[in-house]
C-alpha cells in the first residue's frame, strides 16, 4: 500500500496549531515514513519538526497546495503506534495539546530544533551533482567564475569543498563578510536550508582493529626498522587481543602516543573507526548480585495473583497494600522475573529516582544489564542512550521516575508503581498527567497488569478498589500485613509539645527524644530524625518592625540560601544578596530563619557534644550522586543521626536505625489542602516504618502540638484502616476527591481589572452551559451527574512573575464530560477576548491546589 498523505503534528506550541495538518510524502521517503515517525516539515516560512499522527492514500485537500515532507529524522520512529494513541488519549483527558503530549513521551535529546543550513545552489556535495541541474543558472553563473569577485569567490570554494555548511560556521569563519553572504544568498548562487538538528547524537568511540592476520602478520611485524620500535609494540598487541579495542585503551596500555597509531594505520596495518556506544551512567559500578527469595504466605498470593493475569496475557490492576517492610520490593523483583520470562518487558515507577538509590541497586543487583534506568540527573546524552536500549529492545527492564511511564517497550507486561500515594507521580507542568492513571491505560493498551504497591494507598486507589464492583475497571485489593524478617512494627509514642513548653522545656526535642537519643548514643544504635519540610521555609525576617523579604515580581517571600548568601524566589528565579539592615527600618535585627535542618543540626551538636550528623536536605544534595554518598555513609555508621526532610522517609533500610523521631508531625496540617491529613498520615506511617526493620526492635518518637488529630493517632497506631475511614466520611461531606473529581482552572494576566472580569465571564459562562445540560447544582442532591463551580477566587499565590492569578474549582462527578466543557468555554474566553497575555491553565485531578 502506498501512502500519499501523512498527517502531521508540528512543534508549534499555539491552540491554532493543536490539529494534524496535511504533507505529501515524497517517494524516496515511501516505505520509510510511519506513524510514530519525526519529521522535519515546512511550517510558514520556517522548518519545523512534527510526528507523524497517519498515513493516508489521499488528503480533502488540494496536493497542489501540500508541501512534502522535508526530512525523515530517523529510521526507526522513536514513537511505538501505540504512544500515538496514547497521545491522543492524554489530550483527550487532561486537556493538553497533542504536541506537549508527544514531546512529554520522547527524551529530550529528541527534540530538535531547526538549523540553517548554506550551500552551493546546485551543488549538494561532489557525488550529488543531478544531471538536470546542467545549464542551470547556478551552474552557468560557476562556468564564469569573473562574476564573483575574489572574497566571494573563496567563500563560494569554501561552501562547495565543504558541501554544506551551518549558517553559524560560515559566518563564524568570515565574521566580517555578512554582506557578501547575504549577496550571494539573494543571487541565488548559494542556497539556504533549513534541517531540523538533534541536541545529541548517538556517542561513538574510536577503535582500533588489526587488519594483518596469520602468516602476514609475521612478515609485517618483521618490516618494522628499529625506529618503528613502538609501532611494532601496538601491532603485536592487537594482534595478541584479537578484538577491536579503544584507541583510549591502546594508548594508556601501550603508553604510546595517537602518532604512533596512526602511522600504523598509514602504512595499512590497522584502521581507526569510529564505533557507536552507549553512554551508561553505572560504567564500573558493581552490583551486588541476588538471588529471588522463598516467598512468605502472603507474598505467594500476591505473586499468585499477578502472575496469572501475566501468564494469561490479560489486563488486570492491582493495589498492593503492605505494611512498610512487608516485602512489597521482593515481589515486584519475582513478578517482573515472571514478565521477563515470558518474553515481554516492565516499567518500575519510583517516585523519585535520585532518592531511591537502594531500589536501584536491588533491580541492578537481580536483573543486571536487563535494566535502564531512567535518571533525572542523568545528562542529555545518557538519558538518550538508556532510552535507545529501550526502544531497540536491548533491555528488559526500565526503572524510573513518573516519565518512565512511557518507555517504548513493543511488548509490555508489567507495570509497577512502587509509593503509589505519592504526590510526584503527578506532573505539574504541561501535560499535567498523573502517571498512575497513564500506566492504567497503558496498560489496557498493552493486555498487561499494573501493581499499585503502597503502605498508604491513596484514597482515590484505596475507594475505587472497595468499590470495585461497579467498575470493571478498578484496581483489585490485595494485602500484606506481616514482615518477613518477624520483627514487629515499631511502638510509637506521641509527645505533646504543648505539655513540654508548659513544664518549661523550650528546647525542639522533648525530653523523651532527647532521652532516645542519648541511649543509641551509649548502644551505638542509629537515630533518623525527620522534619517536615512544608512550613520550614527559610524566609528573611526583621525582628523590630516584622519586614518579609518578598519577590517583586510574585507575592511570595524569598528564600534564603546559604551557599551564595542571597535571596531567591523560588517562582521567577529573582535575587538579591542577602541584607545585612533592615531596607525598612534600618534595624540589625534582621537574620533569616534558616532551614529546619539547619536549626535542628546546630540544636544536637549543642545538646550531645561530639554527635555525627548526616544532613540530607535540598542544601546538601544538590550534586549529582549525593544522596548516595550520604547514606552510603550512614550504612557505614559514619553517623549516629540522619536528618533531613521528605528525603529520608523513602525506601531507607538499615539494620542498626532503632530509632526514629520527628520533629514537628504537624507543620502540614495547616495547610490550606483538603489532602493535608492524608499527606501527614502517609509521611507519619512512612517515616515509622524506617526503625526496627531488622533484629533490633524499634521505637518511634511524633512530636506533635496537635496530638489529638486523627492522622497523627492514626498513624501511631499503623491504622490505615481507621485512619482512612475517618477521612473518608469528611470528604464525603464535603464532597472532595474520591467522591467527586476537580479540574482546578487558573487564569492569570498583567491587569488586575482585566483578568477579574475574565474569571467572572469564564465561571458564568461554564455556570450557564452547565445549568443548561442539567449537571449544575446537583452535587448535594446526589445525583447521578453533577457539576459545581467554585470561584473565581485570588489563587493561593495571587500573583506570579508579574501575573496576577485568579482560580475557579470545578467539582463534578457522574460520567460527564467536564474535561471537554471546560477546555471549550476556556477556549471561548480567549476567543472573546483577543488577548494575547491572558492565559489559561486546567489542571485535571490536581495535586498542589496553588
Ligand atoms: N520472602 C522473604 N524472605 C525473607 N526476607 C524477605 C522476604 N521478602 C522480603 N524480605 C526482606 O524483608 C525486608 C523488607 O522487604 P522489602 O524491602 O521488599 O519490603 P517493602 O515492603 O518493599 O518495604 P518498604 O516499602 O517499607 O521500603 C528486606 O530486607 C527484604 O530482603
Ligand atoms: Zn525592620
Ligand atoms: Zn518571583
Amino acid at each position: 500500500m502506498t501512502y500519499r498523505v501523512a498527517k502531521v503534528i508540528v512543534d508549534v506550541p499555539s491552540r491554532e496549531t493543536d490539529r494534524p495538518f496535511d504533507y505529501l510524502i515524497p517517494d524516496e521517503m515511501q516505505g520509510w515514513i510511519e506513524i510514530g515517525s519525526r519529521v522535519g516539515v515546512p511550517f510558514g516560512r520556517r522548518t519545523v519538526q512534527g510526528f507523524v499522527l497517519s498515513l493516508h492514500q489521499e488528503s480533502g485537500m488540494d496536493p497542489r497546495r501540500m508541501k512534502p515532507v522535508q526530512e525523515l529524522l530517523d529510521l526507526m520512529p522513536p514513537l511505538p503506534r501505540d504512544l500515538v494513541k496514547l497521545a491522543e488519549w492524554m489530550s483527550r483527558k487532561y486537556a493538553c495539546s497533542m504536541i506537549s503530549a508527544l514531546q512529554a513521551m520522547i527524551p529530550a535529546a529528541l527534540k530538535g530544533k531547526a538549523e540553517r543550513y548554506i550551500s552551493v545552489s546546485g551543488f549538494e556535495g561532489e557525488d550529488e551533482v543531478e544531471p538536470e541541474a546542467e545549464g542551470s543558472r547556478a551552474k552557468d553563473l560557476f562556468a564564469i567564475p569573473t562574476m564573483l569577485t575574489g572574497e566571494e569567490e573563496e567563500i563560494v570554494a569554501y561552501v562547495k569543498a565543504s558541501g554544506q555548511v551551518t549558517m553559524d560556521h560560515l559566518s563564524g569563519r568570515y565574521p566580517d563578510r555578512a554582506g557578501e553572504i547575504k549577496g550571494l544568498i539573494q543571487r541565488g548562487i548559494l542556497t539556504e536550508s533549513q534541517m531540523i538538528k538533534d541536541k545529541v547524537r548517538k556517542k561513538t568511540v574510536k577503535t582500533v582493529v588489526a587488519v594483518v592476520s596469520g602468516e602476514e602478520a609475521e612478515e609485517a611485524l618483521k618490516s618494522f626498522s628499529g625506529q618503528a620500535r613502538r609501532q611494532k609494540e601496538v601491532l603485536q598487541f592487537l594482534l595478541e587481543v584479537g578484538a577491536p579495542l579503544t584507541l583510549q585503551e591502546v594508548l594508556s596500555t601501550l603508553r604510546v602516543t595517537a602518532g604512533t597509531v596512526s602511522k600504523l594505520t598509514e602504512k595499512g596495518f590497522a584502521v581507526i573507526e569510529d564505533v557507536e556506544v552507549f553512554r551508561d551512567p553505572y560504567q564500573g559500578r558493581r552490583f551486588k548480585s541476588s538471588e529471588p527469595l522463598e516467598r512468605t504466605p502472603e507474598q505467594e498470593v500476591v505473586f499468585g495473583k499477578v502472575t496469572e493475569v501475566l501468564d494469561d496475557r490479560s489486563y488486570g490492576v492491582f493495589l498492593l497494600h503492605g505494611v512498610t517492610g512487608s516485602g512489597k520490593t521482593e515481589v515486584y523483583l519475582q513478578t517482573i522475573e515472571r514478565c521477563i520470562s515470558l518474553g515481554r518487558q516492565a516499567i518500575v515507577l519510583v517516585p523519585e529516582i535520585s532518592l531511591t538509590p537502594q531500589m536501584v541497586e536491588r533491580f541492578k543487583g537481580r536483573f543486571g544489564g536487563k535494566v535502564a534506568v531512567m535518571h533525572s540527573r542523568l545528562s542529555t546524552g545518557e538519558r538518550y542512550d538508556e532510552w535507545r536500549k529501550i526502544r531497540e529492545g536491548r533491555v528488559q527492564v526500565a526503572i524510573g521516575a513518573r516519565s518512565a511511564v512511557f518507555a517504548p517497550f513493543a511488548d509490555l507486561g508489567l507495570i509497577v508503581m512502587d509509593e503509589e500515594h505519592e504526590t510526584s507521580y503527578k506532573q505539574e507542568e504541561t501535560p499535567k498527567y498523573h502517571a498512575r492513571d497513564v500506566a492504567v491505560m497503558r496498560a489496557r493498551q498493552h493486555e498487561a497488569a499494573v501493581i499499585l504497591g503502597s503502605a498508604t494507598p491513596s484514597l482515590e486507589s484505596y475507594h475505587a478498589a472497595r468499590s470495585r464492583a461497579d467498575d470493571d475497571f478498578a484496581p483489585l485489593l490485595l494485602e500484606m500485613k506481616q514482615r518477613p524478617s518477624g520483627s514487629r512494627l515499631p511502638g510509637v509514642h506521641i509527645v505533646d509539645m504543648r505539655e513540654e513548653l508548659r513544664d518549661g522545656n523550650r528546647s525542639m526535642f522533648s525530653r523523651a527524644l532527647h532521652e532516645g537519643i542519648s541511649s543509641r548514643l551509649e548502644k551505638g544504635e542509629q537515630t533518623v530524625l525527620f522534619l517536615n519540610r512544608r512550613g520550614y521555609s527559610t524566609f528573611v525576617m526583621c525582628r523590630t518592625c516584622g519586614y518579609v523579604a518578598g519577590c517583586p515580581e510574585c507575592d511570595i517571600s524569598l528564600t534564603y540560601h546559604q551557599k551564595s548568601n542571597n535571596l531567591r524566589c523560588h517562582y521567577c528565579g529573582y535575587a538579591v544578596p542577602a541584607p545585612s539592615v533592615c531596607p525598612e527600618c534600618g534595624s540589625e535585627h534582621i537574620r533569616y530563619f534558616g532551614t529546619g535542618t539547619q536549626r535542628v543540626e546546630g540544636e544536637l551538636a549543642k545538646l550531645f557534644p561530639g554527635i555525627r550528623v548526616i544532613r540530607m536536605d535540598v542544601d546538601t544534595t544538590t550534586e549529582k550522586g549525593s544522596h548516595e554518598k550520604l547514606l552510603q555513609a550512614f550504612r557505614e555508621k559514619k553517623g549516629d543521626v540522619l536528618l533531613g526532610t521528605q528525603m529520608v522517609a523513602k525506601g531507607l533500610d538499615f539494620p542498626d536505625v532503632t530509632l526514629v523521631g520527628v520533629i514537628a508531625a504537624d507543620t502540614a496540617l495547616n495547610f490550606p489542602d483538603f489532602r493535608s491529613a492524608e499527606k501527614t498520615f502517609q509521611l507519619l506511617t512512612q517515616v515509622a516504618g524506617r526503625a526496627g526493620r531488622h533484629q533490633l526492635p524499634g521505637e518511634v518518637f511524633i512530636q506533635t502540638y496537635m496530638p489529638e488529630h486523627y492522622s497523627i493517632i492514626h498513624a501511631s497506631g499503623h491504622d490505615y484502616g481507621s485512619f482512612v475511614r475517618e477521612e473518608l466520611n469528611h470528604r464525603k461531606t464535603l464532597h472532595y476527591p474520591p467522591y467527586s473529581r476537580l479540574i482546578l482552572v487558573t487564569l492569570s494576566h498583567e491587569q488586575l481589572p482585566l483578568l477579574l472580569r475574565m474569571a467572572e465571564n469564564f465561571a458564568g459562562d461554564l455556570r450557564a452551559k452547565a445549568q443548561r445540560l442539567g449537571w449544575y447544582g446537583n452535587l448535594d442532591r446526589f445525583a447521578e451527574e453533577a457539576l459545581d463551580i467554585l470561584g473565581p477566587v485570588a489563587s493561593p499565590i495571587p500573583r506570579i512573575k508579574n501575573r496576577y492569578r485568579f482560580q475557579c474549582m470545578v467539582k463534578y462527578r457522574g460520567p460527564l464530560d467536564a474535561v471537554q466543557l471546560v477546555r471549550e468555554t476556556a477556549a471561548a474566553t480567549l476567543d472573546n477576548l483577543r488577548d494575547a497575555s491572558l492565559q489559561i491553565s486546567i489542571d485535571v485531578d490536581p495535586q498542589m491546589l496553588m
